[in-house]
């Protein structure tokens, strides 16, 4: 598993976004090769949403071949409520972007028969053949989609009652009123989420750092439903400094090292993903400037190139010219 850390909410959104767009673009997805994935609601993937949209309208990234399923659903909103993740999903994203309606898959939560619907969108996931991607926020309690602490980590999308923290927690979105949130709600399962080919979670804030802390630092467990990811062979979560509140300093240390020395390895001429992530940083002040050019020293391994002390440095141009070499 690795832990990227970002500055803040708006660093962590970039990098996400790139990093999606990224995937999408490397998969090369065509009408037979479909780019299948998991996606979340909550407060998290705003910023990642919205910049992808972004990359849309910039001609970046085409969401024609993508088809994608959304972790959970409340029951019994109805689906044209303003909090029903429907609403949220084609309000932040599915309405900006040319993705295809039918492939668009959301849990519903008015089913008449809400154990054939879960059943149904396990279904369709296994058709067509797995989630490459799952991308994934959590509650406060360390909870996935809405594996709530206790879930099975072998669980599957099923009709989950919800935790009195997360009605607490969720009542933002209806006034404040815990009356009003839904105590019910239909979500994918933790193994649902961890068969995907890649899962990559968004944790920020620090009412989220005790959730890192017992997801990266102590073992699986199902009282924190997330810390499943250790056990996926391909696990990303990005998160901000204020997550990272609870963690010890060396684990900090160590994950931000683990990047580093990854930039070092990859080398100028194989820039591949971490190039077009570097390139794309979003050049907000003057710490993500300084630390831009950190980072590009060490993917060079170059300690003394005096130009890139030069603030009006051009890293586009730089990073074009060393991947023509
Ligand atoms: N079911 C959703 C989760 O999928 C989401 O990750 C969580 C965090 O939401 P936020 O990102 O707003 O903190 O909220 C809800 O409980």
């Amino acid at each position: 598993m690795r832990l990227i850390v970002r500055q803040d909410y708006d660093e962590v959104s970039t990098y996400v976004a790139y990093y999606v767009k990224e995937r999408i673009k490397q998969f090369k997805p065509s009408p037979d090769r479909l780019f299948v994935m998991g996606l979340p609601t909550g407060s998290s993937p705003i910023g990642v949403y919205h910049k992808l949209v972004d990359f849309y309208k910039a001609g970046e990234v085409s969401f024609e071949h993508v088809v994608t399923f959304n972790m959970d659903e409340y029951v019994g909103l109805p689906r044209d409520h303003p909090q029903s993740y429907h609403t949220f999903m084609w309000n932040h994203l599915f309405k900006h972007v040319n993705i295809k309606q039918e492939n668009v898959h959301i849990l519903d939560g008015n089913s008449d028969d809400l154990d054939e619907e879960c059943r149904k969108f396990e279904v369709a996931i296994a058709k067509l053949g797995g989630i490459e991607l799952f991308l994934g926020g959590i509650g406060p309690d360390g909870h996935i989609a809405f594996n709530e602490p206790g879930s099975s980590l072998t669980s599957r999308t099923r009709v989950k009652t919800l935790a009195y923290e997360t009605i607490i927690a969720n009542a933002r979105f209806f006034g404040g009123d815990v009356s009003k949130v839904p105590k019910l709600a239909l979500t994918v399962g933790v193994a649902t989420v961890m068969d995907a080919r890649e899962v990559l979670v968004v944790i920020t804030g620090a009412h989220k750092s005790l959730a890192l802390a017992k997801c990266i630092e102590e073992g699986v467990n199902h009282m924190w439903t997330v810390s499943a990811i250790q056990m996926h062979p391909k696990g990303l979560i990005v998160c901000d400094e204020d997550a990272t509140l609870e963690l010890h300093v060396k684990t900090v240390k160590y994950f931000k090292s683990i990047e580093h020395v990854h930039h070092s390895i990859i080398g100028p001429h194989n820039l591949g993903l971490q190039g077009n992530l570097l390139r794309n940083m979003v050049d907000t002040n003057q710490t993500a400037k300084r630390r831009r050019r950190m980072m590009l020293q060490s993917l060079l391994n170059n300690d003394d190139d005096q130009d890139l002390e030069d603030p009006n440095f051009d890293f586009e141009k730089y990073i074009a010219q060393l991947e023509k070499q």
